[in-house]
């Protein structure tokens, strides 16, 4: 195994900006979404790999495509025309290489997994739609590289049956909760799948690939332990093709990454103590043990002698006043005087 998926992804959350096909067929808008990636402050580009035969049917290739999005008149012609060549992909890695990002690409058949291995991508992805392939999952997994698997259009049986088959391999690799609308309803994203995920297979990576509209849900799974964002980048979401519509514009893109390092920071540690930024508040606003009353010398302090409240100058916390009483005054006290340890005997 090259690199493991450990250190691939780091320590913060892994950031995929999925280009898939927004680069509508051209190489340099697809060069450009390398770069707008990386502006953006995504970890890695993504592409989508195909070889036309080895995922689709002939019957499938020469089904017509009618739709707005479509880009041939057949579904073949279609998917042709936005599929880049293996020297077109190798040009692409050099140019992210360039700018400095990580870069894959799904492998939607045997032969672009055969081909991504060899181009050397750091991890492979698995997209949802061949998540019930399990003549490629269980081949990806013989290769002994990283992989990502989506498992959008899966039964929760068909995920544990790709989770048993990679483990006979390997642990290196992930798993992203997905739901393959485009856009998704927010009803129907289950966020909490991300709990069974991290339940189910504690000791591998939980991630997920959001199709919704929006960024703040895909924050939101970060805050539920997502280790991988993967969202689709474009450049306009107004242009023809399926995916547009549901990808992030990069000023969004740029505001997610934002808003998950944010959060990052945010969620810190499960320990709960005072902050020093809490400080200024605390000395303005914390409450303290004061009298209630005019008190004399000898008394012994009962519950109604005290109050807490905003006082000068700063006696005991508030927190602590069940073990003042019983105790012994050592001088006469005026009401809303602040209680001292000095006080006391
Ligand atoms: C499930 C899956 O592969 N989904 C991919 C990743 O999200 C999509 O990018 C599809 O390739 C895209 O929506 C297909 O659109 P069309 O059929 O217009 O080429
Ligand atoms: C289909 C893909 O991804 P997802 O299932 O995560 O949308 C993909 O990566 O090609």
């Amino acid at each position: 195994m090259a690199q493991n998926l450990g250190d691939i992804l780091g320590n913060k959350t892994f950031i995929i900006a999925e280009i898939g096909q927004n680069h509508q067929g051209d190489i340099e808008t697809a060069k450009k979404l390398i770069l707008v990636a990386k502006e953006c402050g995504a970890d890695c580009a993504k592409f989508q790999k195909t070889n036309l035969t080895g995922k689709f049917t002939q019957a499938v290739l020469n089904r017509p495509y009618k739709s707005v999005n479509s880009f041939g008149e057949t579904y073949g012609q279609h998917k042709a025309f936005l599929e880049f060549s293996e020297d077109e992909f190798r040009a692409l890695q050099a140019y992210a290489n360039e700018v400095g990002i990580q870069f894959t690409a799904s492998a939607m058949d045997m032969k672009s997994l055969e081909f991504l291995v060899e181009i050397g991508v750091p991890f492979v992805k698995i997209g949802s739609g061949d998540a019930n392939n399990f003549l490629l999952i269980e081949e990806a997994a013989r290769k002994s590289i990283p992989l990502v698997i989506s498992t959008g259009m899966q039964s929760f049986e068909t995920v544990k049956k790709i989770y048993n088959t990679v483990s006979k391999y390997h642990k290196d690799f992930a798993l992203l909760h997905c739901i393959s609308a485009y856009p998704t309803p927010s009803e129907d994203i289950n966020l909490r799948v991300l709990k069974l995920y991290q339940e189910e297979f504690p000791d591998i990576a939980i991630g997920y690939s959001g199709h919704e509209l929006d960024i703040d849900i895909s924050s939101a799974a970060v805050a539920l332990g997502s280790k991988i964002i993967e969202r689709h980048i474009t450049l306009d979401k107004q242009q023809k093709g399926t995916d547009h519509n549901c990808s992030l514009e990069p000023r969004e893109f740029k505001q997610l990454v934002t808003n998950i390092r944010n959060l990052e920071k945010a969620l810190g540690q499960s320990v709960k103590k005072i902050q020093s930024s809490e400080m200024a508040c605390y000395e303005k606003l914390g409450k303290t043990i004061v009298y209630s009353k005019h008190l004399l010398k000898g008394h012994s302090i009962t519950f109604g002698d005290l109050d807490i409240k905003v006082a000068e100058p700063r006696g005991i916390d508030g927190s602590k006043i069940d073990s003042i009483y019983g105790k012994i005054l050592n001088k006469n006290i005026e009401k809303d005087e602040s209680l001292q340890p000095t006080h006391l005997l």
